[in-house]
């Protein structure tokens, strides 16, 4: 595990950026195309402006899948994670060579079935990821489901996740948040060959300190990251402000200064 300690989030989402960058264009050059995941929420917001502005990454050879969607939200409302991707990715890049996008409106057994059956044929070579407040990775609340094989799974939010999606403004009202989502499974995301998680700010420091310190456990769903061979996080001062552990452990851990 690789832990990268920037000053600010803008610096977080310059390194993470980049080094998803280096991935994209190392496994282009190797295979001849690289599988992505992107997450979405504000964890991401510095970490893909970086992404979109990072050169010589040939885009006809990347191919996207979406972490997570809400079930029966518009893509036109403003937290639709559909319309996310598409204004603040894939309208400034060129043409990917296929996105999958996470449709939350219509037959949800269908889609499941469709995103199961695509992400199936292409192994990911780097998942961008976040953090939730609870702890949670990509939709999967605690106590998360670490055994399910399924890629995508219906999901219920609990209160702390919609809570923290109305703090952050998406929504105007807790009864707005839906209920439920389509996310992809925890499984799932550990098959990625890397994994890079941005989490920047200090309303997220309780899910660093647990993901990171705590033992490996469904009641700190990203706590599994421990156990992946190339997972790098990418954390600013505040959200690693709680870690004690981490940094006088046998990890690689970068402090930027
Ligand atoms: N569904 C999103 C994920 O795509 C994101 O990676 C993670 C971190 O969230 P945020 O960036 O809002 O803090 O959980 C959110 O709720």
């Amino acid at each position: 595990m690789k832990v990268i300690i920037s000053e600010t989030k803008e610096e977080l989402g310059q390194s993470a950026g980049a080094y998803a960058a280096m991935i994209i264009r190392d496994t282009i050059t190797r295979q001849g195309y690289a599988n992505v995941i992107l997450a979405t929420g504000t964890s991401q917001f510095e970490t893909l402006n970086q992404l979109i502005e990072e050169k010589d990454i040939e885009w006809s050879k990347v191919t996207m899948f979406h972490l997570d969607e809400y079930i029966g939200l518009p893509v036109t409302h403003p937290a639709s994670f559909r319309k996310y991707l598409s204004e603040r990715f894939l309208s400034k890049v060129p043409s990917l060579n296929a996105s999958y996008l996470i449709d939350g409106e219509g037959d949800l057994e269908k889609e499941l079935a469709y995103l199961a059956q695509n992400i199936g044929e292409h192994p990911i070579d780097v998942a961008l990821v976040g953090i939730g407040e609870n702890g949670h990775l990509a939709f999967n609340d605690p106590p998360a489901d670490f055994d399910t094989e399924s890629p995508y799974l219906v999901v219920n939010l609990d209160e702390p996740c919609r809570r923290q999606q109305m703090g952050e403004g998406w929504f105007e009202s807790l009864e707005e948040v839906p209920l439920q989502a389509i996310s992809m499974s925890v499984r799932q995301i550990m098959k990625s060959t890397h994994i890079i998680c941005s989490v920047p700010d200090e309303r997220k420091a309780v899910a660093v300190k647990n993901s990171l310190e705590s033992e490996v456990s469904n009641a700190f769903p990203a706590s599994i990251l421990q156990l992946h061979p190339h997972c790098a996080f990418f954390l600013d001062r505040e959200s690693a402000s709680l870690l004690t552990a981490i940094e006088t452990a046998n990890n690689d851990v970068e402090m930027r200064k």
